[in-house]
């Protein structure tokens, strides 16, 4: 009697198995002749344990700008849960952009009050912001794309949406004053100074920064200066008013509603603590220029790349559904952007959700403060002052997560997932790390989501856009990825908005 695996119809599959084994391990690879992470030559199957390895232990990663330790995607809910005094992301990303020598006023990133206002009444006025925000974005665009219904215009994608989301963005910093284009100007140059100011202090040596650290925040310097001599003039009105309202009820009714905008909030909290320091015109400029940093930049990508992806996947079906969202919804609300129409564009939300999940490179980026080191569940000792991080674009294109086509672009993927389960774009999880997870996860993303949902929309409805077939690649530079400066697309105003 035979053995029952020696059976013909067990043999023939397991010879076909073992044949396509022997080939994907053999076949010449396509990629191109790079270092490969976790790869040990010397040994048998290299690349497969170095898959294998990546997946499951920590790694290295040395670059220019200092030297990261990538832990396993297991690590993520201890970091994530991690307190202040084992894992710190404030003190990550003071080194990060070099906060001590790259802002003038150290205090703000000191004593980040600006978080607490950031949680609480941006995070609540964003829905009653949207009236203006829809007013900026229109203005930006009219002023950055056009109005020409006859002409395609060839626009720069990355710079162009850099601007409009500049000039919406400070429109709820500082209000109508956002329009100043040296006030304008100097914040966009401020929030690019910084980011190539870090990199450059971080790449020196500690020996060379009292020396050297001065000529490379010349720019960051002059454009702070800039900014504060551009709105100064706002600030000390609104500081008069602020006084003049409390003073003399006949005075604060002839002079309308308050202003609604983050400097105004920062006037009432800072004369509610009671410090001078804290309302001096110089101390609220500043505040406002800081959180140029966090927002301008991370805003500007994520309209770019969603931009990207809609115009250069060649799928113009893609663009009339959205539209289809965009007016349906609109028509069931009496034409009214506002927080409840806002929240029924499904399609747009999850476009936005769905491009973002590419931006991220690597995730919960901290700094060990625990002067013994932190042992993390996977058994790695990391040493106080190293930084750790975890996997973020190979978690959110895992396809035991978002599916077979988790490498594609699927805009309506998070709609399909169906009500139950449906996440909205600023939805944290483990699984979705754009804007991080948990305690330190972005304060400023439901703002961030209202933003560009009405940026979006807006494009959607009032330009047409010429298709293309290739998505350029985002390059990545360091651990950050970024679209191509260069990219321009072309675009036209359209006629008949339905
Ligand atoms: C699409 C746009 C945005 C993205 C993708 C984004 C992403 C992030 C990420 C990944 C972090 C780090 C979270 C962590 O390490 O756990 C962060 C932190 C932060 N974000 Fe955003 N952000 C965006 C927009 C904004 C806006 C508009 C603001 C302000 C109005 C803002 C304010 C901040 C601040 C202040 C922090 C630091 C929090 C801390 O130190 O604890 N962000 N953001």
């Amino acid at each position: 009697m035979i053995d029952i695996s020696m059976r013909p119809a067990y043999l023939a599959p397991a010879a076909l198995l073992l044949g396509w084994l022997v080939y994907q391990l053999s076949r010449p690879s396509k990629l191109p002749e790079l270092p490969v992470l976790g790869l040990r030559k010397d040994e048998w199957f290299p690349t497969v344990r170095a898959a294998w390895r990546n997946t499951d232990e920590a790694v290295i990663i040395p670059l220019m700008t200092g030297t990261y330790v990538l832990l396993p995607a297991s690590d993520t809910d201890f970091v994530v849960e991690a307190p202040g005094s084992q894992l710190s992301s404030h003190k990550q990303m003071n080194e990060n952009f070099q906060l001590e020598h790259t802002v003038m006023d150290t205090e703000l990133s000191l004593r980040p009050r600006q978080h607490q206002l950031i949680m609480t009444t941006l995070t609540s006025q964003a829905g009653n912001l949207i009236p203006e925000i829809l007013d900026e974005t229109a203005w930006n665009f009219d002023k950055y794309w056009g109005t020409d219904t006859k002409e395609w215009e060839e626009v720069p994608a990355f710079d162009t949406m850099r601007r409009i989301v500049g000039g919406v963005t400070n429109r709820v910093f500082v209000g109508p004053a956002c329009r100043d284009e040296a006030l304008m100007d100097a914040s966009t140059k401020y929030a690019l100074d910084v980011p190539i100011a870090s990199i450059l202090l971080r790449v020196l040596p500690n020996v060379l920064k009292p020396f050297l650290a001065p000529l490379i925040i010349l720019s960051a310097r002059l454009h702070t200066h800039q900014h504060y001599q551009a709105l100064k003039p706002t600030i000390e009105r609104r500081l008069k008013e602020f006084d003049a309202r409390r003073a003399d009820p006949e005075v604060a009714q002839s002079l309308g509603p308050e202003p609604n905008d983050w400097l105004q909030w920062s006037i009432s909290q800072a004369k509610e603590l009671g410090d001078p320091v804290l309302y001096s015109a110089k101390k609220l400029a500043h505040r406002v220029l800081f959180l140029n940093l966090p927002s301008i930049h991370t805003t500007s990508l994520a309209i770019t790349g969603t931009l990207l992806d809609l115009v250069c996947h060649n799928k113009p079906e893609h663009i009339a559904e959205l539209r289809t969202d965009i007016t349906s919804v609109l028509a069931k609300n009496d034409d009214q952007w506002n927080k409840h129409s806002l929240a029924k564009m499904h399609k747009l939300d999850s476009t936005l959700r769905e491009s973002v999940r590419s931006l991220t490179t690597v995730a919960l980026s901290r700094k060990v403060t625990s002067p013994s080191g932190v042992t993390f569940p996977s058994g790695v000792h990391v040493p106080y002052g190293v930084t750790v991080m975890v996997p973020g674009h190979s978690v959110m294109h895992d396809k035991a997560i978002y599916g077979p086509d988790a490498d594609e672009f699927k805009p309506f993927r998070f709609v399909d997932q169906g009500s139950e389960s449906r996440k909205a774009f600023a939805t944290t999880g483990k699984d979705f790390l754009s804007f991080g997870h948990g305690r330190y996860a972005c304060p400023g993303r439901f703002f961030a989501s209202t933003e560009l949902k009405v940026i979006l929309g807006h494009m959607l409805l009032n330009y047409d856009f010429q298709m293309e077939t290739d998505r350029p690649p985002f390059k990545c530079f360091g651990l950050q990825r970024l679209p191509p400066r260069n990219k321009t697309i072309k675009i036209r105003r359209r006629e008949n908005i339905e």
